[in-house]
C-alpha cells in the first residue's frame, strides 16, 4: 500500500482524500489542516488522522471535539509521498521540507511549473514521471486543454488551437471572492497562464487562450478551435471522445446547455459533491468544418477533474504500475468514473 499524506486538506485535498482511500493500492496516513473549521469535522468523520501546521493550536482543536495526531512534519515522515493541496504559492514555501525528508510530493496548478520542474497529465506523460521526486498537476483548466488537445492530437495531429476560458469567479464555499455584478478579464492581456501552461505538458502545441471569470461557482466553459493535420469528420471526433474515458458528451438529448443543468445532472447521477471528474464536451457544439477545422464548447468542474490525475500522477512517481492506462483504468473504476455520454 502505498502511504499519502494529504498537505492541505480544503477544494482539492479532501477530494484527493477520499479518492486515494478508494484506491486499492493506496492508504491516507494523515491530511492536514491549519485551523478548526468545518473540514476538520469531515476529516474526523472519514477517520483521516488530522495533523496540525501549527502545535500551538492544538488545544484549540482539541476543544472543538478533533483530536489531533501530530504536527505536519510527523505527517510527512510516515508517508510515502505527499499530495500538498495548500493554497496556490504555499506549495512553493513548503517544497524545502519535501527535500529535507527526502519525500515525494505532488503540487497543484496554483505553483508554477518550476516548483517541481515538471508537469504532469496522466494520458498526455504518465511516464514521464518515474524517476522525478516532485511532479505539478497542471490547474483545472489546463487538465481539461491537455486532454482534448492530446486527444485529438493523437488521432489527427494538432497545428494549432486558440481557446477562450470562461471561468467561475470562486468555488461555492469562497463566500468572499466575486465578482458579484461583472465580467473580469482575468487576464486582460493575451495569452492567458493557460496556454503556456498546456505548453508544460505538451510542449509541440501552437495555442494561444485567453480568460474572463464571470459570477458563477460551479464549473467553468470552454470555446476551443483547433487547426488539425489530417482531414476528419464530426463522427470521427465524436468517436475519439467516446473512446476516451476522461472525456465525456453532453448529448444533445439531454437537453443540457448550460454548466447548472449539468451539476444538477451529477448530481442526480449521485457522484460524490456532484463531481464532474471528466471534461463534459457539448456534442451539439462538436464541428468540423472544411475537413480541418475543429470546433466545441466545454464544461470543466474545477473542483474535480484534477482529483483522477493526482491518483495517477501518485503511481506515475511511485513507479508501481508501469502502464499509465492501467494506472487510469484502476482510479475510475475506484472513483465510479464512467465518463458521462
Ligand atoms: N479550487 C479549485 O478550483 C482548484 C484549485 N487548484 C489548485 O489546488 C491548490 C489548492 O486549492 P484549493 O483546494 O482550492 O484551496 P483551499 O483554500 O480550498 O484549500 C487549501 C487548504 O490548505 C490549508 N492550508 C493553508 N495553508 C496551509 C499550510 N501552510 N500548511 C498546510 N495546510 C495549509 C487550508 O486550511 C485549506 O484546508 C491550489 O494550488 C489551487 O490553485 C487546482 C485546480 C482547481
Ligand atoms: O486551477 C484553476 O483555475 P485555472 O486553470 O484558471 O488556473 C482553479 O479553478 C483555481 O483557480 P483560482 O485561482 O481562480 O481559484
Amino acid at each position: 500500500m502505498i502511504k499519502v499524506a494529504i498537505n492541505g486538506y480544503g477544494t482539492i485535498g479532501k477530494r484527493v482524500a477520499d479518492a486515494v482511500a478508494a484506491q486499492p493500492d493506496m492508504e491516507v496516513i494523515g491530511v492536514s489542516k491549519t485551523s478548526v473549521s468545518a473540514e476538520a469535522y469531515i476529516a474526523k468523520e472519514r477517520g483521516y488522522p488530522l495533523y496540525i501546521a501549527d502545535l500551538g493550536k492544538k488545544p484549540a482543536f482539541e476543544k472543538a471535539g478533533i483530536e489531533v495526531a501530530g504536527d505536519v512534519e510527523a505527517m510527512l515522515k510516515a508517508a510515502d509521498i505527499v499530495v500538498d493541496a495548500t493554497p496556490g504559492g504555499v506549495g512553493e514555501k513548503n517544497r524545502p521540507i519535501y527535500e529535507k525528508l527526502g519525500k515525494k510530493a505532488i503540487f497543484q496548478g496554483g505553483e508554477d511549473h518550476e516548483v517541481a520542474g515538471f508537469s504532469f497529465n496522466a494520458h498526455a506523460n504518465y511516464n514521464e514521471a518515474e524517476n522525478h521526486q516532485f511532479a505539478r498537476v497542471v490547474s483545472c483548466n489546463s487538465t481539461g486543454l491537455v486532454r482534448i488537445i492530446h486527444a485529438l492530437d493523437q488521432a489527427f495531429g494538432v497545428a494549432r488551437v486558440r481557446a477562450v476560458m470562461v471561468r467561475r469567479g470562486a468555488d461555492p464555499d469562497d463566500v468572499k471572492r466575486g465578482p458579484i455584478d461583472a465580467i473580469v478579464l482575468n487576464p486582460a492581456s493575451i495569452p492567458s497562464h493557460h496556454g503556456p501552461d498546456v505548453n508544460t505538458v505538451l510542449p509541440h502545441i501552437n495555442i494561444v487562450t485567453l480568460a474572463m471569470i464571470v459570477p458563477t461557482t460551479f464549473m467553468h466553459m470552454h470555446s476551443i478551435q483547433m487547426d488539425l493535420k489530417k482531414e476528419t469528420t464530426r463522427e470521427e471526433v465524436l468517436k475519439v471522445f467516446e473512446n476516451h474515458s476522461r472525456i465525456g458528451l453532453v448529448r444533445k438529448t439531454m437537453g443540457i446547455k448550460s454548466n447548472a443543468q449539468l451539476r444538477e445532472y451529477t448530481q442526480d447521477l449521485g457522484r460524490p459533491r456532484t463531481d464532474l471528474w471528466e471534461n463534459g464536451v457539448f456534442e451539439e457544439s462538436v464541428s468540423i468544418l472544411d475537413g480541418k477545422e475543429f470546433y466545441c464548447f466545454q464544461a470543466i468542474h474545477q473542483e474535480a477533474d484534477v482529483v483522477p490525475e493526482n491518483i495517477d500522477c501518485i503511481r506515475a512517481l511511485m513507479g508501481t504500475v508501469k502502464d499509465s492506462q492501467e494506472s487510469i483504468r484502476m482510479t475510475n473504476e475506484a472513483l465510479g468514473l464512467v465518463a458521462i455520454g
